[in-house]
């Protein structure tokens, strides 16, 4: 039985895959694994990858449905660690079917749910309870969550070890104001007592490293500045927001170090947006023994403040996207390592939310739609600067899973959960009104209206296929990840 790309008519519908079988072949002339990009098939059997024959794999596949995907890309699936998806309590917002659905349709395979933006926010074993609950049959990929640091919790080490008892895979805390109500930020002492508690379960901290300057240099916020424009919004919140949250972070990364009082946890800086002091602080710390780790996001690597149309607040996030030099070393810091892996950091909102008429930045809610469209945006924008395959499936894949504790996902090896993205990177499409846009409110995407290059064909959760050529699975099978 073979199927050759397009096949649509073949598929079934109903079930947890469009594809009616438990155990056959993928391959193409592009597979990325074991270190190197060619020709290969990919043997999946319940759910696992089973075995991959590189080269001629012809003789391996007899009697097995093999679905041959000609010289479209075979990659490790997309683990998103960095995603707000808001239910319960705020599903009109984002939720759990629609999110899970863009992620599917964008070739990612598993998100890693943020504690806020839902309601309540998770903080404890309740409430982590509340969102498993309000997960069950509708998940498209496999989801897990972080739990939320804060003052709450922070200095109580048995209301920190319920929580990750009842299984989120780390925590998550905020150095400046969340704009949450239930999720006020912390300060480093309470960062620092909660390493202690999470050196002993090896989970990582994650940190909204953006705190208030002791000394403002704000000035210039005097007098009567254009909420409309984004110049404004950028002198609002500095660089020196992001240096000031990472110097106040140098004794908890100490901590972290070998003999340090909490070696075993990890901190890790999300959706780094300064390449200048904060990333050299960080690089510092790094080299000195601490153990952490850095995340940025597609819309640094792609937009630049002076691309900003004044009141389009669509591109309003926090901290912001800044100028065009800055994302050219963000760029290269990520081509050397410095910055370790990518997330998206979709963090929608309802449309009224982001004031798009009013156009007013300082009041408009932060945060970027941009699940569906991570892979291609990296990729059409990081073609220029020569990236690889291997080095999407690194930033994208297997960082994320390291961070995250999953050591059956993140790869194509055997053993590891058939979880793949078949892509065709030389496709080129405009985001326009036709196009299918699955998370809940299109019009707020700060991609909307672009270019890209980069087309999903298909997307493999655990062996099932979840997504071909614009339709999903009729069933929403994916997982809940707890850890243990
Ligand atoms: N409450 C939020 O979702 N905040 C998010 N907002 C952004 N990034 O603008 C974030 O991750 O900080
Ligand atoms: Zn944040
Ligand atoms: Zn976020």
């Amino acid at each position: 039985l073979l199927y050759t790309a397009p096949f649509s008519k073949s598929l079934g519908g109903e079930g947890c895959s469009l594809l009616p079988h438990g155990h056959f072949w993928i391959a193409s002339q592009r597979v990325v694994a074991l270190g190197r990009v060619g020709p290969a098939a990919v043997e999946v059997k319940e759910g696992l990858i089973n075995a991959i024959a590189v080269g001629d794999y012809r003789s391996f596949v007899l009697r097995r449905p093999l679905v041959d995907y000609g010289d479209a890309v075979i990659m490790p699936g997309l683990i998103d660690v960095h995603a707000h998806l808001d239910e319960p309590g705020r599903e009109e917002w984002e939720g759990f079917s629609t999110g899970t659905r863009a992620a599917a349709a964008g070739g990612i395979t598993t998100l890693v749910d943020m504690p806020l933006n839902s309601f309540p926010s998770t903080v404890s074993e309740e409430t982590l309870k509340l969102k498993v609950d309000a997960a069950r049959d509708k998940l498209y990929v496999d989801v897990g969550f972080w739990g939320g640091l804060v003052p709450e919790n922070a200095l109580n080490p048995s209301k920190l070890e319920s929580l990750l008892n009842a299984g989120v895979l780390g925590l998550k805390s905020f150095m400046c104001p969340s704009g949450i109500n239930d999720f006020p930020m912390t300060n480093s002492s309470h960062i620092e007592e909660g390493l202690v508690t999470l050196a002993k379960y090896k989970r990582p901290l994650l940190i909204h490293a953006e705190r208030i300057p002791d000394v403002s240099s704000d000035e210039e916020l005097d007098g009567e500045l254009d909420p409309r424009s984004y110049a404004t919004y950028l002198k609002s919140r500095t660089p020196a927001w992001e240096e000031s949250a990472v110097r106040d972070l140098k004794r908890a990364m100490k901590d972290t170090e070998v003999g340090g009082r909490s070696e075993g946890a990890h901190l890790h800086i999300v959706h780094l947006s300064d390449s200048k002091t904060t990333l050299d602080l960080l690089k510092d710390a790094k080299h000195s023994g601490a153990k952490v780790t850095i995340e940025t996001c597609p819309h640094y690597l792609a937009f630049s403040a002076e691309e900003v149309a004044d009141g389009d607040t669509r591109f309003k996030c926090s901290p912001p996207i800044r100028d065009a030099a800055n994302k050219e070393d963000l760029w290269e810091a990520l081509l050397d390592g410095h910055i370790d892996m990518l997330s998206s950091d979709h963090s929608p909102s309802t449309p009224d939310l982001k004031l798009m008429e009013e156009g007013n930045f300082m009041k408009a809610w932060g945060g970027i739609s941009s699940l569906q469209f991570v892979l291609p945006v990296t990729w059409s924008h990081g073609k220029k600067y020569g990236i690889t395959l291997n080095q999407l499936a690194s930033w994208w894949s297997e960082k994320p899973a390291e961070l995250a504790g999953q050591k059956n996902k993140g790869s194509i090896l055997p053993g590891y959960h058939a979880d793949i993205v078949v892509w065709k990177p030389e496709a080129q499409f405009h985001l326009d009104d036709t196009h299918a846009v699955y998370h809940k409110h299109r019009n707020i995407s700060a991609y909307l209206g672009k270019e890209l290059s980069g087309k999903v064909l298909s997307t493999f959760v655990r062996g099932n296929l979840v997504f071909a050529e614009g339709r999903h699975a009729g069933a929403a099978c994916g997982a809940t990840i707890l850890a243990k």
